[in-house]
């Protein structure tokens, strides 16, 4: 009996790891180089166990084979294509986009699944066609005068608060501005008090504070989700943006309101009939403007909108109180540009800030936020400069922080230095050695925005106020290991100062 129990015990284990380590030779059958990968977790260990995040586990495999264009990893057990080299990079992400204009991490369709940034094939194609427009440099002027007034109120806050304590946690005190300017600027929301912001707030960062396995799932049954068309949203969320959605439009009575934010966009998109999506897609579909549709981008406008723009912001302005040169040419080049414009912050006078943008483009450097990159082959591919045929269907990955952090590309790149961003040093650089927005026709068609509200609230934080590192302030900031995205761990600690106190 007790033979039989232990050889049961035995087949079973075997299967198991048989099963859990059967793709493992996958990379090695085509002499692509590449780190030994561990049954289960492959090569995703320290991010499996939530002790590092996943952007810090790519870039660590990235730097662990510098002499190779191309890496073959395992995430969790399916083989997956790291890449390298600049030029690769330029040929899946721009040259040869029609074979990756997929991302590889759809679900289903019911569970907000048709956003823009987890869609693929012709949903995606025909989402990005049509919600392209909205993002346009005149959408975003029109939409200027509700930032202002957000970052106005955001800044009066500030002031009020640091007559009481001037220290803040800078990344969740910023997350409070974006979330207003977001709601504002997408669904003309504006949140009476800072408490029933906070509750939005907690409701929305349970999706960025990622504590399932939803993620390693899909990597080892990349179709499954969709075909049983389940979420990898929770459904409080889901309800959260269905309902947000449903609300609005009975409060327009279906049509554009004259607010000219992103709601009033989607509904004369709406009210334009079906999309389709011949320019992106091999073939064409239709796909109507529905309250699940809409809804779908709801929920992507305000996650990306949100979260994204407040790390940039913070990870900013720690970089600026570490370093007050920088700090004090930036605040100069503000009140300059400000007197220049007779007083006034407009969307020209953010535009007319170089350093600003220098400063912004360094941050983005530094501290990429959306990490890794990835696209799916939808064809057969030949990997330009190498013997390697990627199958259809294959993951391929690339790493921003790695490519960020490479001597090669950037010398001594643990120091902050704007000066990288004028035009004659980006001459020196590939092309496509800075992609924090990514790069290619499915790049980031949030970007405009997204620089905008934050250089926009940087500029109004610094014509009032300095900020300095406190004494709590973490001078070896480490990457927080559950969140979906980069951010600080235990936030970011900083004195905020009025200017005019000081002189
Ligand atoms: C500092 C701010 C932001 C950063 C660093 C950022 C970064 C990124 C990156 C790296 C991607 C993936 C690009 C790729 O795969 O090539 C992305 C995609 C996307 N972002 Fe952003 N983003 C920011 C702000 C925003 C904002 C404000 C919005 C919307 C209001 C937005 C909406 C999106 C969407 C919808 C996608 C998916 C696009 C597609 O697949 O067609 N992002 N973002």
């Amino acid at each position: 009996m007790v033979i039989f129990f232990v050889s049961v015990l035995i087949v079973l284990i075997s299967t198991i790891y048989y099963y859990f380590t059967r793709t493992f030779n996958y990379w090695k059958n085509r002499n692509v180089p590449g780190p030994e990968p561990i049954v289960l977790v492959g090569n995703l260990k320290d991010s499996v166990l939530r002790k590092k995040n996943l952007g810090v586990v790519i870039q660590e495999l990235y730097d662990m084979f510098p002499e190779e264009k191309v890496v073959g990893i395992y995430r969790m057990t399916s083989p997956c294509l790291l890449i390298r080299d600049l030029d690769i990079l330029k040929h899946v992400l721009i040259k040869d986009f029609e074979a990756f204009t997929d991302r590889g991490m759809e679900f289903g369709k019911d569970g907000l699944g048709q956003n823009l940034f987890t869609a693929d094939g012709e949903t995606w194609a025909a989402l990005r066609n049509r919600f392209t427009p909205i993002f346009t440099s005149g959408k975003l002027k029109n939409m200027f005068y509700l930032m202002h007034e957000g970052a106005d109120t955001f800044v009066d806050y500030i002031g009020t608060e640091c007559q009481k304590n001037q220290e803040f946690e800078v990344h969740s005190l910023l997350q409070t501005y974006t979330l207003s300017t977001i709601s504002a600027c997408a669904f003309g929301v504006n949140y009476d008090s800072l408490g029933d912001k906070l509750k939005a707030l907690e409701l929305v960062d349970q999706i960025v504070t990622d504590t399932s396995y939803g993620k390693e799932f899909l990597m080892m049954y990349p179709t499954l989700l969709k075909k049983l068309n389940l979420s990898l949203i929770p459904k409080p969320i889901q309800n959260f943006f269905k309902s947000l959605v449903t609300n609005i439009i009975i409060q327009r009575n279906g049509k554009p309101s004259g607010r000219r934010d992103f709601m009033d966009l989607i509904l004369e998109l709406r009210n334009m009939g079906e999309i389709n999506s011949s320019k992106y897609g091999n073939k064409t579909i239709t796909l109507e403007i529905t309250e699940e549709v809409i809804a779908a981008q709801a929920f992507v406008f305000y996650i990306a909108g949100y979260e994204t723009s407040a790390t940039t912001m913070a990870y900013m302005l720690y970089q600026l109180a570490l370093n007050p040169d920088i700090q004090k040419k930036l605040t100069a080049e503000i009140d300059e540009v400000i007197q220049a414009h007779n007083g006034e912050v407009t969307y020209d006078t953010i535009k007319d800030m170089k350093f600003l943008s220098k400063v912004f483009d360094e941050t983005l450097r530094m501290y990429s936020i959306v990490e890794p990159l990835q696209r799916k082959t939808t064809r057969e591919y030949k990997v330009p400069g190498t013997d390697l045929v990627l199958e259809k269907d294959t993951i391929v990955i690339i790493s921003p922080r790695g490519i960020h952090y490479d001597k090669k590309h950037y010398p001594k790149p643990e120091i902050f230095n704007p000066d990288r961003f004028d035009a004659e040093e980006v001459a020196k650089r590939h092309p496509c050695a800075y992609l924090p927005f990514g790069l290619g026709p499915r790049n980031c068609i949030g970007m405009r925005f997204g620089k905008l509200q934050s250089q926009l609230c940087i500029v109004k934080i610094l014509s009032k106020f300095s900020v300095e590192p406190s004494k709590n302030t973490d001078r070896n900031l480490k990457v927080a290991p559950c969140r979906a995205i980069i951010g600080p761990e235990g936030g970011i600690r900083l004195n905020i100062i009025p200017r005019k106190l000081k002189a």
